[in-house]
């Protein structure tokens, strides 16, 4: 049916449609009208003609203008009293500014919209007064336009995205397949971080650090590469939004990028400004160039493949090549919170935060696949946040305004709330579906393990908006034990929870590919030292300092293995975890009965409501006790192996609190 068309005066003139002689009566309700009937003979059912002379002019009645959301002449502030006109124009002069060629004299011409809908020549948007006008020096480059398509709405991208990317798709539950290309996660190894004489004092570096080293000038000759890359193109995506839903620090980020992949994607994560935020946006905070497409060039100095990911904290930017893995510019922007949130005294944590129906605030750290997104989206919870928190003086704020769930085995029955988030808007990537009715399998790991569904986090019911909460009761530390040695839940003291939070441990099972059936431990301080720009010491005396203000209490909550290493035993029924969840949400963990195990000296309760008893003590489970005192003994080394090196490491001002620290790890 085609769409009603204003007529100008607020009332929809209908164009065809079954709604000729309805109208809304007094009460509400549809009021029949009777036909007056001209002559009594025959019934006139003839629906007015459309308004249009052409197909042309018929088309283009179907797509009305977005209706302003405030009258344009009362907007406050720097906009006001701007046309539609000239509040585009000055879009595009922020865009052109900041795909700007540093080597060269003016930005590129820049046009606002698709090329493919316009056939009259572009009007250009000039590069900001402050450049010269194009002269003899000028390039080719600088005589072509790109067209600008800034925020644009889900609907648009999933044109975009079908008829210009190779693989994307519908899926028969209306989400957006997408192929992210050669690499299907990210690539820590690649990332490079700007040290100069400011990030030199202030960031961590050297072993352990994630923060490998870039200089200033190799960075703006990544920049100009992926800036002229995009430049290039006929057109890019511009994406402003903001980070954090703490209104007093909240960022604000602008993403260039080549894909309608990544722009939704980042639509999705980030938090979308109003039209209103949006017409008042400004200048962005942090900028990244998203080039993915292209490869770095392997002759630049620090580069050592094709993939480079390099962060310029003084400059405010980051520079993307080589990888197409939208997940980069999340947890890019996640290393930069990491940096600014704490000169504010804020911490910033890789967690899941949910909040139950009496405010109870709970946090959920873990590496990646321990379960962060599976246990903080719960039915009988509020949902705060998936993944990227921040802890200030006024409780707890998330970071984005979506959340990323893994795929892999997704079941409706088990993830009720993220299956049904998988719909229109949602970004799915790397997923195999039936070519003709377009069922996604998500048992299906032909493309990757690391299948990925990117949604605004309203796609979830009981999501908390806006995603702020009050200071924590619980932060539950997660790992997922492929050893099979730790137990399903112990209560944590503070020392206890430093000691495990600095740590950061979670046990994965190599790909089978390899042939490998030995689970590998993997430690990460602060449960990410992959995006944390400070010393661990720095974040873990923050939360130690935040948890024994506000009284928060630790626990240590295994989702791996039991019965047995992998292989052997299988891996925690995800109802069971759920069960001991809940007791801690409800307080009932806090007076159970416990007892000491031995090695790891941890806390374990003796009952749990709706968990069998026996396997809250791993040894229970095991049938060869000889085997679990072995691999008990060989985690416990592993733990203190790799936190010699935080030893030497002073934890906030206390001398005593360090000393416990270190005492809290296994012991044997
Ligand atoms: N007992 C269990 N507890 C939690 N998750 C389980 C359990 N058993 C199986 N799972 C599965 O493990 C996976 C946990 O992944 P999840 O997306 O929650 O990881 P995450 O911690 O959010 O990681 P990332 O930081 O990479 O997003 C899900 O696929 C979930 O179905
Ligand atoms: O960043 C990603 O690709 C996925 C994720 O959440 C993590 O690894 O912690
Ligand atoms: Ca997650
Ligand atoms: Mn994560």
């Amino acid at each position: 049916m085609i769409k009603m068309a204003s007529n100008g005066n607020g009332n929809a003139s209908v164009a065809t449609g079954k709604a000729n002689g309805v109208s809304a009566g007094r009460n509400g309700l549809p009021k029949i009208q009777t036909q007056k009937k001209q002559n009594a003979i025959c019934h006139d059912d003839t629906a007015p003609t459309v308004k249009a002379q052409t197909i042309d002019e018929l088309h283009s009645l179907q797509r009305k203008k977005s209706a302003p959301t405030t009258p344009l002449d009362g907007v406050q502030g720097a906009f006001a009293n701007l046309t539609e006109e000239e509040r585009h124009k000055q879009q595009l002069q922020s865009i052109s500014a900041s795909l700007a060629s540093l080597t060269r004299e003016t930005g590129p011409k820049l046009v606002r919209g698709d090329p493919a809908r316009q056939s009259e020549t572009p009007r250009v948007s000039h590069a900001p007064d402050h450049h010269f006008a194009p002269t003899f020096s000028a390039s080719d480059s600088s005589l072509k336009f790109t067209h600008v398509l800034y925020n644009l709405s889900p609907a648009e991208l999933y044109e975009q995205a079908i008829k210009y990317e190779k693989g994307s798709f519908i899926t028969s539950s209306g989400a957006l397949a997408t192929l992210s290309g050669a690499k299907t996660g990210r690539s820590p190894k690649d990332k490079r971080v700007v040290r100069d004489d400011t990030t030199e004092d202030e960031l961590w570096w050297g072993k352990g650090s994630p923060n490998i080293e870039m200089d200033e000038h190799t960075f703006l000759v990544n920049r100009e590469r992926a800036v002229d890359y995009l430049n290039s193109l006929d057109k890019v995506f511009v994406n402003d939004q903001f980070l954090n839903w703490d209104p007093e620090n909240q960022i604000k980020v602008r993403i260039v990028s080549a894909r309608a992949y990544h722009s939704l994607f980042m639509h999705n994560m980030c938090i979308r400004p109003t039209p209103e935020e949006l017409e008042n946006f400004g200048t962005p905070d942090f900028t990244i160039y998203n080039a993915g497409q292209f490869p770095c060039n392997r002759y630049t100095h620090y580069m050592t493949s094709s993939t480079s990911i390099d962060l310029n904290l003084g400059r405010r930017e980051m520079v993307i090549l080589g990888t197409q893995y939208a997940g980069e510019m999340k947890k890019g922007l996640f290393g930069v919170m990491h940096y600014l949130m704490p000169k504010r005294q804020i911490l910033s944590l890789h967690s899941g935060c949910n909040m139950g129906k009496n405010g109870d605030v709970a946090l959920f750290f873990g590496l990646s696949g321990t379960g962060k997104t599976t246990l903080s989206t719960d039915h009988n919870r509020y949902l705060i946040g998936d993944d990227e928190h921040c802890w200030s003086d006024k409780g707890v704020s998330n970071i984005e305004g979506g959340c990323y769930a893994k795929c892999i085995d997704l079941s409706r029955e088990k993830e009720p709330d993220i299956w049904n988030a998988i719909k229109f808007g949602t970004v799915l990537e790397n997923v195999v579906f039936d070519e003709h009715t377009r069922e996604v399998d998500y048992l299906d790991k032909s493309v990757t393990e690391n299948t990925r569904a990117a949604y605004p986090i309203e796609y979830i019911p009981n999501a908390k908006i806006p995603c702020v909460g009050a200071h924590p009761k619980n932060v539950i530390l997660l790992a997922c034990d492929a050893f099979g040695v730790l137990p399903p839940v112990s209560k944590l003291n503070l020392a206890q929870t430093m000691y495990h939070f600095i740590s950061g441990y979670t046990a994965l099972v190599a790909g089978t590919e390899e042939g490998v059936k030995e689970p590998r431990a993997t430690f990460s301080a602060c449960f990410g030292a992959a995006f944390i720009m400070l010393h661990p010491t720095k974040y873990a005396a923050m939360l130690a300092s935040k948890m024994e203000k506000h009284g928060a209490t630790g626990w240590l909550v295994n989702t791996g293995w039991s019965g047995g290493s992998y292989g052997a035993g299988s891996r925690m029924k995800l109802a069971y975890t759920r069960k001991i969840i809940d007791a801690i949400h409800s307080g009932q963990l806090l007076t159970a009965n416990y007892k000491k195990t031995e090695v790891f000296g941890l806390e374990i309760p003796t009952e749990v409501e709706g968990v069998p008893s026996e396997i809250l003590d791993p040894v229970n489970t095991w049938s060869d006790k000889k085997a679990y005192k072995e691999t008990l003994l060989k985690l416990g080394g592993l733990f203190k192996s790799n936190f010699q090196v935080f030893v030497n490491h002073k934890i906030g001002k206390d001398d005593k609190l360090t000393e416990e620290i270190v005492a809290a790890g296994p012991n044997f």
